[in-house]
């Protein structure tokens, strides 16, 4: 089929009989004009010059880094017949769909190729600027102990439902996303899950996916460096409700102003069905009991009540655990399967994760890189711990720097404060310390400063006495720390491990060399 490009189709795709399907783009996009040709019909698509084959079209996006006109040779080069692009392009000798969002059009491709995958799964996806990795693993376990074979993707890892691998990103390349559900399908799969980043959703990284359930957690400040401000980040996050299909289902947390404020936003085609600790809501939680191993509530819901009782930490946790509870009431689960799921799982990969080498004190591995996040974290610390809570926090390089000094206001939270590095990237890590540093100016409280996260591991387990708590915020499951353009191994579990390992070994190195 490679190289018919002026067939026409009658539908948008066809399944040929060696399994591979063709995708008449004039059919699938039918706003979009043709430079050399009627129609092009597709049977692979790639957004990366370097990666093209023989037969592809070449998706030619204008990028945050560099606009791919500049790669469309080398995309010839290695086979592409045709090029998607956002304006047309003269001495071109490829034909030319023209489109006015390639990033949309490129997603909806991919879908097609792909026959649409995600309308042969129920589907959830979580956005929201914190909760969205918890909660998604929350319904995945309650699914699967429910047995819905399910699959998920989100920052810890893509899971097909029978393997996982690496997850470069938070929401994969829209291409990556159909491969994905595909696999899932093939799996016997029934559910899915997903995060979804507001640069997904800026991306159209979803175009083409439609969702049985749409979750808002919450939108506090993060990412301003690529969208800016508040105004354009929360119109982004409430851009999940448009990828819910007609009947599906909206769930937002009614404790967070900005979920409030999107109720409008669900037309009379969706439902509603909220959730809130502090408010009144369709899903709610009472008698909370709080410590520092896990969190014991009761859901209640449309008169109804279970006890939960969760290895998860924090009462920002049972606000989590409601968000599950909603989207598996939605997905036909009753309360008792909802309760039962929630307790089957023992934790998600450093979120609050406990650390327990049989020292006099806790430690809590935590992915808190937000200021509500943090301030968060430290709150529920403080809440199941009687004496100091000792906090280890960094902040990004090269990532949104507005919110260095809010996450250095929410650190002075704590009773002692350690800034360290996070994944400095291209950034000098002493410029971005002090930058956390100036959120403390007008606290009262002095942070300690210790470039080496490891050093200011090892500083904070050699202060903490018996009872104190020691959370360690920033890079949770991260196995990397990213210097310079170097990634080199590191854990925090580890370094927590090494530290009680090398104390017992050499009793009187308080912190080993
Ligand atoms: C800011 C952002 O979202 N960047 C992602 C985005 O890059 P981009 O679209 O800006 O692409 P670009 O680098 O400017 O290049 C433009 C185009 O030229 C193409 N190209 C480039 C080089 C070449 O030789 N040939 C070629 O064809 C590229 O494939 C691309 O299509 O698309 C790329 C391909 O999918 C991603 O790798 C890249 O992720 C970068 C590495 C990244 O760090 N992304 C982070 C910020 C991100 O997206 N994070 C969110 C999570 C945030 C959260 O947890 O809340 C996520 O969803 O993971
Ligand atoms: N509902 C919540 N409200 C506020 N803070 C939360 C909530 N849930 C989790 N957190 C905090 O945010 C951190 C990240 O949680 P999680 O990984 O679940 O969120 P995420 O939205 O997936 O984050 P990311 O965008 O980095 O992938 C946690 O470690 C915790 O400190
Ligand atoms: N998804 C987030 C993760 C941040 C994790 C933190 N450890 C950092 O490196 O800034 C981001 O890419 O901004
Ligand atoms: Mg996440």
């Amino acid at each position: 089929m490679h190289g018919s490009y002026l067939t026409s189709m009658p539908s948008s795709s066809l399944s040929l009989s060696s399994g591979s399907v063709v995708v008449s783009l004039r059919a699938l996009l039918p706003s979009a004009s043709f430079v050399d040709c009627a129609d092009i019909c597709v049977t692979s698509i790639q957004s990366d010059s370097r990666l093209c084959k023989p037969g592809d079209i070449f998706a030619v996006i204008s990028g945050t880094r560099q606009h791919a006109e500049k790669f469309i040779p080398e995309a010839l080069k290695n086979g592409a017949k045709a090029v998607l692009t956002g304006r047309p392009l003269t001495g071109l000798q490829a034909p030319q769909c023209i489109v006015n969002d390639v990033r949309k059009a490129y997603a909806l491709v991919c879908s097609e190729l792909a026959g649409s995958p995600s309308q042969q799964l129920q589907t959830v996806g979580v956005t929201g600027t914190n909760g969205k990795t918890t909660v998604s693993w929350l319904v995945r376990a309650i699914l699967q102990s429910a047995q819905r074979k399910t699959g998920l993707l989100g920052t810890v890892e893509y899971h097909d439902s029978v393997s996982a691998r690496p997850a470069p990103l938070t929401t994969p390349d829209a291409q990556e996303l159909s491969q994905l559900f595909s696999e899932m399908v093939k799996n016997n799969a029934t559910h899915a899950v997903m995060e979804v980043s507001s640069h997904a959703l800026d991306q159209s990284r979803l175009a083409g996916t439609e969702l049985s359930v749409g979750v808002i957690t919450n939108v506090t400040q993060d990412h301003f460096d690529y969208h800016q401000n508040m105004d354009n980040y929360a119109a982004c996050k409430s851009k999940i409700i448009q990828h819910v299909k007609r009947d599906g289902t909206v769930v937002l947390n009614l404790d967070d102003p900005v979920c409030h404020s999107f109720i409008p936003n669900v037309n009379e085609s969706k439902t509603l069905l909220t959730y809130a600790i502090e408010n009144v809501a369709d899903v709610t939680a009472s008698q909370l009991q709080e410590s520092d191993k896990q969190s014991k509530f009761e859901i209640l819901y449309n008169g109804s009540r279970v006890p939960v009782i969760t290895n998860l930490i924090g009462t920002h946790n049972i606000s989590n655990c409601l968000a599950a509870a909603a989207v598996c009431l939605v997905l036909g689960l009753s309360l008792a399967e909802i309760a039962e799921g929630i307790s089957d799982l023992g934790s998600v990969p450093g979120r609050m994760e406990q650390v327990n080498c049989g020292q006099p004190f806790s430690v809590l591995i935590d992915y808190a890189h937000t200021d509500d996040a943090l301030r968060h974290a430290i709150r529920s610390a403080k809440q199941v711990c009687d004496r100091r809570v000792i906090c280890v926090f960094g902040a990004g390089g090269d990532r949104d720097i507005s919110k260095r000094g809010l996450l250095g206001l929410a650190g002075s939270e704590a009773d002692l404060a350690i800034i360290t590095s996070d994944n400095p990237r291209s950034e000098d890590p002493e410029q971005i310390m002090q930058a956390i540093a100036t959120g403390f100016s007008e606290t009262g409280v002095t942070p300690e400063l210790i470039v080496d996260r490891k050093e200011a591991i090892y500083r904070a387990l050699e202060i903490a006495c018996e009872r104190d708590l020691v959370l360690i915020a920033g890079k949770g499951h991260e196995c990397e720390q990213i210097i310079g353009d170097c990634k080199i191994p590191f854990s925090d579990r580890l370094v927590v491990e090494n530290y009680f390992g090398n104390l017992h070994s050499r009793k009187s190195d308080k912190i080993p060399a």
